[in-house]
């Protein structure tokens, strides 16, 4: 299996070289020549299979370039039980009828960024033993909250590798601030830039393109990678938990044979509901997917006109993982959908760059029509949902799967079919302890966000994440801060470069 660039701008290459890149270092990101197919017998049959079992078959198709030893190596290091506390990794649950949520936070920090960053170290490191790779790789993560500490924990510790994490200072929640800045290892970084998640994004991808900075590090003996989705190596483990919950539902009888299911995925990046849409290029049975947005609705627009606007405000939520405008994965569901025609996806990307907004032809936005669908839920809609979640099945929501909740219960009304639907946990719902806390209304008003930990525990009898408890008694390691037009200075004074 080969990797060939969005732009059209990069000879094809390796699974393990797409990994060590990142991203296309002339702009552009890394997809599959071919996306491959499992017969419906092969998915049937993976309601006999573990997590493990399903994660090698989808990542041998993928990466075909490492050994099946290889990848049962990376595959064993991540998902065992030190890791995941939960068997089967990320758990299937009824909440009413036909919904179904799956739990992706029982990982070391919280989130459904464990999915994918507790395997990624290991099939980067593997990429670089393979290309016998002198240089030290230095990570840059951009974040709105979860991919910094889910990134630093996986790679911290990790010989040849540092990371640095930027975040918006002011656009994350207290507990992710504080999983972030408490992080201990030799080679972690994490910065606060003044800026919003878009500008710290950008400038991160401008420094992966810029061949000046990008040769002066080379000669001091380093590499940049990712480890966002937009390196192929943390998406590709996001497409395994899809066909885990489909054939959970079949093993408990829940759908037969080939049978349709809708997927509900509350949406940033563009990252996680693309993994399910590969998944569905390999033949997953999916009627609709649902892309749940919160008050920054720029893809509920575009699924609804195929105009992709910047031109409107970035707003603070109370899901700041969310607040995301540019949506990097996006293009390589636009490559997906136009056939690999890298000149429209050149065209699009260079009008978004130039004139803030693209707007994509009439056939193309028909099809996305026919398997997409766009909404989003407000502030007050998702606070009531956390409410009403709780009230009527004692169960207590974040923020984002509460986005992905009343996105799905908009949707539905206009269906008339009743089809079962997996709704993506992202995170648990303590990691937004203040805003799950004020969205249940008890009239407790604690201000500080560490003592909500223990009274929603009280409220709610569900346990408190492993990763969140004592928190505010740990030693906080990291305090960089700058603007965005500091990173790169930044990034040279934690290599020690002059
Ligand atoms: N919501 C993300 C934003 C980055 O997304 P990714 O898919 O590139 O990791 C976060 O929490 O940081």
């Amino acid at each position: 299996m080969k990797y060939i660039s969005t732009r059209g701008n990069y000879q094809p290459v390796e699974a393990a070289q797409a990994i060590r890149l990142g991203m296309v270092p002339a702009g552009g990101l890394f997809v599959p020549e071919k996306v491959p197919i499992f017969s419906q017998d092969t998915i049937y049959n993976m309601k006999d299979n573990t997590y493990q079992e399903i994660a090698l078959m989808v990542l041998e198709e993928f990466l075909s370039d490492y050994q099946e030893s290889e990848l049962e190596d990376c595959i064993r290091k991540a998902y065992n039980e030190k890791n995941f506390t939960s068997d089967g990794m990320a758990p299937v649950l009824n909440l009413d009828d036909n919904i179904y949520i799956m739990e992706l936070w029982h990982g070391p920090t919280a989130a459904f960024k464990d999915m994918a960053l507790q395997l990624m170290p290991h099939l980067l490191l593997k990429a670089l033993q393979k290309a016998e790779f002198s240089k030290e790789v230095v990570i840059l993560v951009a974040t709105s909250g979860d991919t910094g500490k889910a990134a630093l924990e996986g790679f911290k510790d990790i010989p040849g590798i540092r990371i640095i994490v930027f975040y918006p200072a002011e656009g994350v929640s207290k507990i992710q601030e504080a999983q972030m800045t408490t992080t201990t290892g030799s080679n972690t970084y994490v910065v606060a830039v003044e800026g919003n998640f878009d500008e710290c994004q950008n400038s991160v991808k401008e420094i992966f393109a810029d061949r000046d900075f990008n040769s002066l590090i080379s000669r001091q003996g380093y590499q940049f990678s990712s480890a966002n989705s937009i390196n192929w190596g943390r998406l590709v483990p996001q497409i395994i938990y899809y066909f885990a919950a489909y054939a959970s539902l079949l093993r408990d009888d829940v759908i037969s044979k080939g049978q349709k299911i809708d997927i509900t995925v509350p949406t940033g990046n563009f990252g996680n509901i693309l993994a399910a849409y590969y998944a569905y290029r390999m033949g997953l049975p999916v009627h609709k997917f649902v892309c749940a947005s919160n008050d920054n609705k720029i893809l509920t627009d575009f699924l609804r006109t195929g105009e992709y606007n910047l031109e409107r405000d970035f707003i603070k939520t109370i899901s700041p993982s969310m607040d995301i405008l540019i949506s990097s994965n996006l293009e390589r569901f636009l490559f997906e959908i136009t056939g690999h025609n890298a000149d429209k996806i050149n065209k699009w990307y260079d009008d978004l760059k130039n004139k803030g907004c693209f707007k994509i032809d009439d056939p193309t936005r028909k099809k996305i029509a026919g398997i997409f669908v766009g909404e989003y839920a407000s502030e007050t809609e998702t606070k009531n949902t956390i409410k009403k979640v709780f009230r009527d099945y004692n169960y207590l929501v974040d923020t984002h799967t509460a986005v992905g909740i009343r996105v799905y219960q908009k949707y539905r009304q206009n269906l008339a079919e009743d089809i079962p639907v997996i709704i993506d946990s992202t995170a648990n719902p303590y990691k937004f302890s203040k805003a799950v806390l004020d969205s249940l209304e008890t009239g407790i008003n604690t201000v500080n966000e560490f003592a909500i930990l223990d009274t929603l525990n009280k409220i709610s009898g569900q346990d408190i994440h492993r990763a969140l408890k004592d928190l505010d008694k740990q030693e906080i390691k990291h305090y960089r801060n700058c603007d965005t037009s500091k990173i790169r200075k930044e990034i040279k004074d934690i290599l020690n470069i002059n």
